[in-house]
């Protein structure tokens, strides 16, 4: 993965922008670098620490970019050398200045960030801070100067997230995540206002039960307090003693004298005390029930009457019990709770133990609290952060998350542990209130037409947290697979949309299902086919493979470029608007295609789907592949491992979810078989940085509705008629296939009898008359030719008539089929553990003798 710091800008020294005043500084304090060598400075590092340690880091001779190193030295994580250009780090005494100068030097960097702002390749949104190079970020920054790259590059082990995995990671933010969201804001209002509302209907419906043990228990209250204070007024605890000592227990006759004396002052005071206590109190009844209002006399009557019947309550039964909430909804969520799901999920670690000595003889393993049990950013749940015990990791705790919801009472939907970067044993979970998967769906952005390029992350989902998770269509490619009705064919539309409205992005349909739901991309695809008739599974392979030519033929053409027009070795804007667009290849209902009855459907789909899939997206051609049968047998390894980014929505089983997203992706807790069937848009994303340090995350699939899709396709129309950019199938002039999968058995078909030799010409004709839909396509007799090569059967001069022309003879065609044939056999093994009838591959050609 390739990361780029936003600062990361390689100071031109004759550039006066870049350096303001500083290189018109040759002095000290404020000089420019001599060289761009230079320079050595840290964005994150302390001043006082970075210059004193020595450095370690070693330049790198040709781009002059040093790596760095975290400082241990002073045992300081956040000290951390930063990205040297040039030579040598700075000798100690020079550093201060040096120091003052990069510090000046970063700041003109900022200045001249303008230039990499978004839409110029500058980071622009969550995934470029994750360390994704978005294609317009990889676009800009390879900005050519003189042939070189304009852009220093990081050494991968310098590279730390602007946000602070290093500093900020431990620091809880200042101002609470949903305090800082209208968003949050508003919804922790309605949560609280809720949960009050709840509790007033809770002990509304009790109220006459609270009246009735009010009444009960006040005169038990007033016993309490008259006999309390008698008891205190009389001050009988020195009864004992001084019956003690009468009785002559203890024979202290002066102590005795001395305790009753002090004993009748003591009573004399409290008397005096309550006396005046119970004057004061009837006087200001008296004044109350003669001053205030007939409601205030009820009110303070019933608040005593209240305090009276506290007082009378026992403490095991108070007079208004706790609202016994069932929906976690109102529950409020506790360090207690927490600790409890954890030790049920065996992540509660161990406390220590103490030998006879009292001495400590195994440590205290006990999760811990990281941060305060907080309310989440939208306002729709807690986020709680936990470091487990050593050696657990958040893995664990993702893999036990069935047991955590079942410790936390609430339902397996609800919970969402994930990784904390940085930190291998701590754990964020989201706790939700209520299952996010069953809340209404957000409304893509997308539906509101804005000009979109594949080039830039686009929305495509929300986390659970409400977090949005943007995909870059250009250098992936996509697998979605889910059981039906699960939101699939939503989601891919979601994701090919902003390929719809980039008028210079070519779109290429191939329903293998036939279906309507990519209908209205007729009017701007390069190529569209529905359908799941041999016919048109036949023509869509054509189709790959006509587009398998294009790529390797744009990739010849990247082969003659020099490094400065191709800095990257992949294409570029400048290349894209110089007539090499990007181009997006759906291809939907996979299944269909890569379990067809024709073995040579199957295995030709196979072989160029993983080819375009692994190779072409860096010319820019990216696969967006969809499946309602996430099996093993639908979706190989080969084609699932080399596709960068994969969505599973529900499946049946949890291999289903694995067949998706990549062997064994269960056992760490991420897994689509739980979605519910009524989880609609509900997705594992395998691909997209988390911004954790993970490419998984739970999501829902933002909504984008079939109406609102076919206006996108009407709209990246009109937008590609003004660009004039609208090619192919969409103005009726769809280029032309050569079949090539069936032409072997066609022209066995269509030999005429037992001819040794016939002439290329005879059989082109014969085939575009027995198959005019496969061979339409096909040129002239030297495209036949080069789709009989594979099978091994090459042209020669074949003399009929008196005629001298290319020709095939009947002895190669004989040949190269005994060959298929064998070659069949051997791959039928396989095709029998899966459970593919053999014999329905071979159509009812007639085979040569
Ligand atoms: N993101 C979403 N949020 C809410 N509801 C959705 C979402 N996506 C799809 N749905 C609902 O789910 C239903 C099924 O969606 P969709 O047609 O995409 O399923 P599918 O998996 O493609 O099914 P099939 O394979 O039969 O075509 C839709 O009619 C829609 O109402």
């Amino acid at each position: 993965m390739a990361n780029v710091l936003p600062f990361g800008r390689r100071p031109d020294p004759d550039d006066p922008d870049q350096h303001g005043d500083l290189s018109a500084d040759p002095s000290g304090t404020g000089a420019a670098p001599e060289s761009e060598g230079s320079l050595a400075i840290s964005p994150y590092a302390d001043t006082d620490a970075a210059p004193a340690a020595p450095s370690t880091s070693a330049p790198t001779p040709d781009t002059g970019v040093a790596t760095g190193r975290v400082s241990e030295a002073d045992g300081r994580a956040d000290t951390i050398e930063g990205p040297i250009w040039g030579s040598a780090a700075p000798s100690s005494a020079a550093a201060p200045n040096d120091d003052e100068a990069a510090v000046r030097q970063l700041l003109a960097l900022y200045r001249a960030m303008p230039d990499l702002a978004p839409g110029h390749g500058a980071p622009s949104g969550p995934d470029d801070l994750s360390g994704e190079t978005t294609g317009e970020t990889t676009g800009d920054l390879s900005a050519v100067v003189g042939g070189e790259v304009d852009v220093p590059v990081l050494e991968p082990d310098r590279i730390i997230s602007p946000a602070g995995a290093v500093q900020g990671a431990d620091l809880r933010p200042i101002v609470p995540q949903w305090l800082s969201s209208r968003e949050g804001r508003k919804a922790v209002g309605r949560w609280w206002v809720g949960m009050q509302w709840y509790r007033a209907k809770f002990h509304g419906v009790r109220a006459p039960v609270y009246v009735a043990r009010v009444l009960w228990r006040a005169p038990r209250g007033v016993w309490r307090v008259t006999s309390g204070l008698t008891r205190w007024v009389l001050d009988t605890r020195a009864d004992g003693l001084e019956q003690a000592l009468a009785d002559g227990t203890k024979l202290d006759t002066m102590t005795f004298i001395q305790l009753r004396d002090q004993r009748a002052i003591r009573v004399r005071a409290r008397l005096i005390t309550v006396g005046a206590g119970a004057v004061t109190s009837a006087a200001a009844g008296v004044v109350a029930l003669v001053h205030l209002p007939a409601s205030g006399d009820v009110l303070l009557g019933a608040a005593t009457v209240a305090v009276l019947a506290k007082v009378g309550s026992d403490k095991d039964r108070p007079l208004v019990g706790a609202a016994m909430a069932t929906s976690a909804r109102h529950r409020e969520l506790t360090d207690a709770i927490v600790m409890r799901a954890l030790r049920a999920a065996g992540l509660g670690g161990a406390v220590a133990k103490i030998d006879k000595e009292g001495h400590e003889v195994s440590e205290d393993t006990r999760p811990t609290l990281a941060a305060p049990i907080m309310r989440s950013g939208n306002g729709r749940g807690y986020v709680v952060v936990v470091d487990l015990p050593w050696g657990k990791t958040a893995g664990d705790a993702a893999a036990a998350v069935e047991k955590l919801a079942s410790g936390l009472d609430v339902d397996v939907s609800q919970v969402f542990p994930e990784p904390v970067a940085g930190r291998a044993r701590r754990v964020e979970m989201y706790v939700a209130d209520e299952d996010p998967m069953l809340l209404p769906a957000s409304r893509s952005p997308l539906a509101r037409l804005p000009r979109a390029s594949v080039w830039d992350p686009q929305p495509l989902a929300r986390t659970p947290l409400g977090i949005e998770v943007r995909a870059t269509l250009l250098f992936n490619s996509f697998l979605l697979g889910a059981l039906p009705r699960s939101g699939k064919s939503y989601a891919a539309k979601c994701l090919v949309t902003p390929a719809v409205l980039d008028p210079y992005c070519d779109l290429t349909v191939l329903d293998c299902g036939g279906g309507r739901d990519w209908l209205p991309t007729q009017d701007i695809a390069v190529d569209y086919v529905a359908g799941d008739e041999e016919e048109d599974l036949i023509r869509i392979v054509a189709i790959l493979n006509r587009i398998r030519d294009e790529a390797r033929q744009r990739l010849a053409q990247f082969r003659t470029m020099t490094q400065a027009d191709m800095p990257e070795d992949k294409l570029t804007r400048e290349l894209a608007a110089r007539g090499m667009p990007p181009h997006v290849v759906v291809v939907d209902e996979l299944q269909n295609l890569l379990r067809a009855n024709n073995k040579e459907i199957r295995k030709a789909a196979l072989e160029v789907l993983v080819w375009l899939a692994k190779t072409a997206p860096k010319a820019g051609y990216i696969m967006v592949m969809i499946t309602q049968r996430p099996a093993a047998d639908v979706i190989p390894s080969d084609l699932r491992d080399i596709t960068s980014v994969r969505v599973a929505l529900r499946t049946k089983t949890r291999q289903g979810s694995d067949a998706v997203l990549g062997s064994d992706i269960s056992a760490t807790g991420y897994r689509t078989d739980r979605f519910l069937e009524n989880h609609k848009g509900a997705a594992v994303i395998g691909g997209i940085s988390n911004g954790k340090g993970g490419d998984l995350q739970v999501v829902r699939v933002d909504l984008l509705m079939p109406e609102e899709f076919a206006r996108a396709c009407a709209i990246g129309r009109t937008r590609r008629e003004d660009a004039g950019t609208l090619r192919g199938a969409a103005i009726g002039d769809a280029a032309p296939v050569e079949i090539t999968i069936t032409v072997l058995e066609d022209v066995a078909a269509v030999w005429p009898g037992d001819e040794a030799k016939v002439h290329a010409a005879v059989i082109l004709t014969r085939l575009k008359e027995l198959y005019p839909s496969r061979y339409e396509g096909m040129a002239d007799e030297t495209a036949l030719t080069r789709a009989l090569k594979p099978y091994g059967i090459t042209s020669g001069q074949v003399s009929r008539g008196g005629v001298n022309r290319n020709g095939y003879k009947l002895a190669d065609i004989r040949k190269a089929w005994r060959a298929r044939q064998a070659a069949d056999r051997t791959d039928e093994t396989d095709d029998t553990d899966r459970g593919h009838r053999d014999g329905d591959d071979d159509g009812p050609t007639p085979v040569p003798a």
